[in-house]
């Protein structure tokens, strides 16, 4: 069973973002996971390209379904059968156009998502990030593509948990995760993080 609350492992030291978290709740979003609570299974790439003031990264906006509205990276569930990677491939191309290989996803973490009160929102991510694709990115009936700075994500406009854990997936890391939305459906209120910088095994 893990115990560890919101904290990076690249100083030891309560992120930023832990300190509005407590430790108690911290513990209730751990029995989400140690009991297996099954969430369905999406996945989620973020691609990285250089631009001319330095790396970029595309979130676009959701037009459709759960979150629409709300800035993401392409992604969506997993299809029968079909493997995470297999099912990023495919979502990237069906929301942007970007062709990407299978050998060129680099696979970042898995974070599980849950809704206590509406868990038909529950889900478990599986996070990759990709620098060698085909292609700008269109914008598609699923979604509008947009490409921002590596260093500021519209952080304002995506789901709350990103915020914890984005900025170490964009700095090379990985990252194990779970997080308990509050009947807001739009906050977090606890988490239980474990962010592993580049280079580190996990
Ligand atoms: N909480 C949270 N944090 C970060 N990202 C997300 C969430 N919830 C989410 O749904 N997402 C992301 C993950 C995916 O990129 C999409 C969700 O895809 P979804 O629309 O559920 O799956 P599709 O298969 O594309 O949709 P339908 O075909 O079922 O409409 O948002």
């Amino acid at each position: 069973m893990r115990t560890t609350s919101t904290r990076s492992r690249r100083s030891g030291e309560p992120t930023a973002a832990s300190s509005a978290v407590t430790r108690r709740r911290t513990r209730r979003c751990e029995r989400a996971v140690v009991t297996g609570e099954r969430h369905p299974d999406v996945a989620v790439c973020y691609l990285i390209r250089r631009g001319p003031s330095g790396d970029e990264v595309l979130v676009g906006r959701k037009l459709t379904g759960l979150g629409a509205g709300r800035a993401v990276g392409p992604g969506g569930k997993l299809a029968q059968g079909e493997s995470p990677s297999e099912a990023v491939v495919r979502e990237v191309r069906e929301e942007t156009g970007i062709e990407l290989d299978v050998s060129s996803l680099e696979a970042r973490g898995v974070l599980r998502y849950s809704f206590p009160t509406k868990p038909e929102w529950s889900q478990r991510s599986f996070v990759f990030v990709c620098r060698s694709f085909t292609g700008e990115g269109a914008a598609s009936d699923e979604l509008l593509p947009e490409w921002w700075p590596v260093a500021a994500p519209p952080f304002d406009r995506m789901w709350d948990d990103a915020r914890f854990w984005l900025p170490d997936v964009l700095a090379g890391g990985t990252v194990h995760a779970s997080f308990e939305f509050g009947p807001d459906l739009s906050t977090v209120v606890a988490s239980d993080h474990e962010a592993f910088p580049a280079g580190r095994p996990t």
